[in-house]
């Protein structure tokens, strides 16, 4: 098996996709009755997320729910994506993560996606397979998932899985399925 050629110290990035979303919320006199982005988890490796000053990023916690990562000044959140959650077998799992609108301010974020070239194949590392850790998840192009995606959004890591992991349980992703975004 080839070595992982778009990411690491000497990595060619030409070919890579990088996406710098900007994010912007406007203040909402009736934040309960708005979402500013439906809960979803990054596709892509790591995200670096910038937030200003205005609180409103939630990550879903098993057993707490939603959980508020207010802001740091000068602070970078790194979100792990469905990229690291396949390439780690499900060891680093991709998290559910959701922005509130606030009543009082506008908010602005900036996340940058970091995503392989659109060709490249997207299996759990062979490292961390083995006769007693199977692959949970099958291989895929990174353009094939990126369409995975558009069309079962939260169930898509679910649908490229190849076998049950001994516990029985889905992924944690999957319970919110109900809203799509961009
Ligand atoms: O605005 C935020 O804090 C989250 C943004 C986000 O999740 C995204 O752009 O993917
Ligand atoms: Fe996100």
């Amino acid at each position: 098996k080839e070595d992982i050629k778009w990411a690491g110290p000497k990595a060619d990035f030409k070919e890579a996709s990088g996406v710098l979303q900007l994010n912007y919320y406007p203040a909402c006199p009736d934040p309960d009755r708005a979402m500013g982005l439906a809960p979803h988890t990054d596709s892509t490796l790591l995200t670096i997320l910038y937030q200003n000053s205005t609180s409103g990023l939630q990550v879903f916690k098993e057993g707490a729910g939603w959980v508020a990562v207010p802001p740091v000044p000068g602070g970078l959140v790194i979100n792990v994506g469905d990229l690291m959650h396949i390439l780690s077998n499900g060891s680093y799992q991709s998290v559910l993560h959701r922005a509130m609108v606030n009543r009082s301010h506008h908010r602005l974020s900036s996340a940058y996606l970091y995503g392989p070239p659109s060709t490249a194949e997207i299996s759990p590392h062979p490292k961390l397979v083995g006769p007693t850790h199977p692959p949970l998840y099958r291989l895929v192009t990174w353009n094939e998932y990126l369409h995975t995606k558009a069309k079962h959004f939260n169930k898509a890591l679910s649908s490229v899985r190849v076998c049950v992991p001994l516990n029985g349980l889905g992924d944690v992703n999957e319970q919110n399925n109900s809203v799509t975004v961009g």
